[in-house]
């Protein structure tokens, strides 16, 4: 079996004297596409903090991401294998008026916004990125006129740019309004097809956000794992009911998506 992905053992977090995740035993496998659910502080983006070693577990857990155990690895030079993407990195664009070219390009560089000459193949690797996303069109658009699901993609090419080997998209399409939402998930799920050896971890709050092609996923319930495995074993009506509190019914459209309905 190849090294997997992501291995947690018996990871316990605090954060301000508070106990965040416990009891977090968990495997990716290299090229899964893997959802993580949960509700408004449930704990999901303290789990992938734990994932880029933002945040540590207490003594006597194990964290290793591609095959590297945390405690062992230069993390600075070991995120540049994991691309973590999150919508509130617009918030770090500052007053510069980045373009779209500018921003795919400085992924190069880990920076949010470009500081240097760059070279031919550089361009040609960035137009390659924003062409996939279907995003090229924005090459010479600034960011801040951008609409939230176009600056996403731009900052999906900019992860890009270094060929990680796991992508985090930490909740998308929070932003986003019903149309922007489809097109962005359908993006993404297209654009996963065309790289199968890319492990992909998918944040979301929303079961719907969820496309068939992410097969297996994990519930967070006030940082604890309650349910996790294949997409169907997870996204069951109990335990989506138990994970929100909520009396949830679910419908499966014909493309195998599913969609919440509150009784
Ligand atoms: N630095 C911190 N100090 C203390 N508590 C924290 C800290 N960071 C997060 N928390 C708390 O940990 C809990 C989990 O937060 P986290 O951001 O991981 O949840 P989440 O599932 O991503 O939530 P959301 O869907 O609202 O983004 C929350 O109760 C939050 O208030």
């Amino acid at each position: 079996m190849s090294t997997p992905a992501v291995h947690i053992e018996n990871a316990r977090v605090f954060l301000g004297g508070r106990e965040i995740l416990r009891n977090i035993n968990w495997q990716v496998a290299q090229g899964d596409r893997c959802f993580i659910l949960g509700a408004n502080g449930a704990g999901k983006t303290t789990l992938v903090k734990l994932l880029m070693g933002y945040a540590w577990p207490l003594y006597g857990a194990k964290i290793q991401t591609l095959g590297e155990t945390f405690g062992h690895v230069n993390l600075v030079e070991h995120r540049k294998r994991i691309a973590w993407v999150s919508p509130f990195m617009h918030q770090w664009l500052g007053d510069r008026s980045w373009t779209g070219r500018e921003i795919v390009l400085s992924g190069l560089d880990g920076t949010i916004g470009l500081f240097r000459d760059t070279t031919p193949e550089e361009e040609a690797l960035a137009l390659r990125h924003m062409q996939a996303l279907r995003a090229e069109h924005l090459a010479d658009r600034t960011v801040v006129t951008m609409s939230s699901g176009e600056q996403v993609k731009i900052l999906i090419a900019r992860a890009l740019m270094t060929s990680p080997e796991l992508m985090i998209l930490d909740e998308p399409s929070v932003y986003l309004d019903i149309a922007g939402r489809e097109y962005l998930l359908r993006t993404i799920a297209d654009f996963a097809a065309t790289r199968p050896d890319l492990t992909i971890i998918f944040i979301t709050q929303r079961i719907e956000d969820i496309l068939p092609e992410f097969t297996t996923g994990l519930i967070l319930k006030s940082g604890e794992i309650a349910a996790s495995g294949s997409r169907e074993t997870v996204l069951t009506e109990e335990n989506l009911r138990h994970a929100f509190d909520l009396d949830i019914r679910l419908i499966k459209t014909d493309t195998g998506r599913l969609w919440t309905v509150i009784d």
